[in-house]
């Protein structure tokens, strides 16, 4: 599956990412790096293969990864199960957020931190997040999407995260709660925590990243930093439509 055994020398590198959902290939050949610490806006037009690049990243099941290289600070990816990626460091939060239904905020934390290797204390966390101190005996499921955002985000943290996948974090959000989040992921930025964002929202996304990937029907078609995207407004008309 890998066409070379050598780790690069980028905290992050992918390298001619195929992956497809049975004959359809979604991902056609991806290659890009992320230096350590730094924010990637991954943008394009709604089914481009954002979502689906993030999961290959995470080694889910679907889309199956057909070929390419994955590595992550020397540990080779492309070869790790779904869990053995999240323990290597890897944490994807889904645009539903997985909250688990039925327990408390603080409960959802700790079962995030059944499995080593853990990231931060239940209080770290807390006090970085004291919405969520607030509320750690509430009911998951019943706080509003900018907490549930949140929580999603603390549970990450609460792993050993070093890569994280974000996918639509501002959806359906107030642009106050917005703002909220992007506080919260300049500050995990600050702690050297590297990221991908996926976002419909391009602007938000690009104002918080250091570099942006476009893509179009599975294939990057611009990789550039971040303001070059804010200032090339053919490039917006064309492939982000803002
Ligand atoms: N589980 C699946 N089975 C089959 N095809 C899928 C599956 N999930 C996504 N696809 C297809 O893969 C392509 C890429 O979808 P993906 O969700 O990765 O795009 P996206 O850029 O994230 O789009 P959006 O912004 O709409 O979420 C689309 O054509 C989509 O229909």
């Amino acid at each position: 599956m890998s066409s070379t055994d050598q780790a690069p020398k980028s905290f992050f590198s992918c390298h001619d990412l195929k992956a497809y959902y049975g004959e359809s290939y979604v991902v056609q050949g991806l290659s890009f790096d992320i230096p350590e610490g730094d924010i990637v806006a991954l943008l394009g037009r709604n089914g481009a293969g954002k979502t689906s690049t993030l999961r290959t990243i995470a080694r889910a099941k679907q889309p199956a990864l057909a070929t390419g290289d994955i590595w992550l600070n020397g540990q080779a990816i492309h070869s790790m199960k779904p869990f053995e990626a999240a323990r290597a460091g890897i944490q994807l939060v889904c645009e539903d957020r997985r909250i688990i239904p039925g327990v408390t905020v603080e409960e959802n934390i700790i079962l995030a931190q059944i499995a080593e290797p853990l990231g931060w204390s239940i209080e770290k966390i807390f006090g970085h997040f004291p919405k969520l101190q607030e509320r750690r005996k509430q009911e998951a499921s019943t706080l509003s999407g900018g907490e549930q955002q949140m929580l999603a985000l603390a549970r990450a943290l609460a792993r050993d995260v070093k890569l994280l996948l974000l996918d639509e974090p501002y959806e359906g959000l107030a642009p106050v709660i917005v703002q909220e989040i992007e506080r919260m992921l300049l500050e995990i930025k600050k702690m050297g925590i590297t990221t991908i964002i996926v976002e419909q929202n391009a602007v938000a996304a690009l104002k918080l990243a250091d570099h942006a990937i476009i893509m179009d029907s599975g294939v990057i078609v611009f990789t550039g930093t971040a303001q070059e995207v804010l200032e090339n407004q053919a490039l917006r008309e064309e492939y982000l439509a803002i």
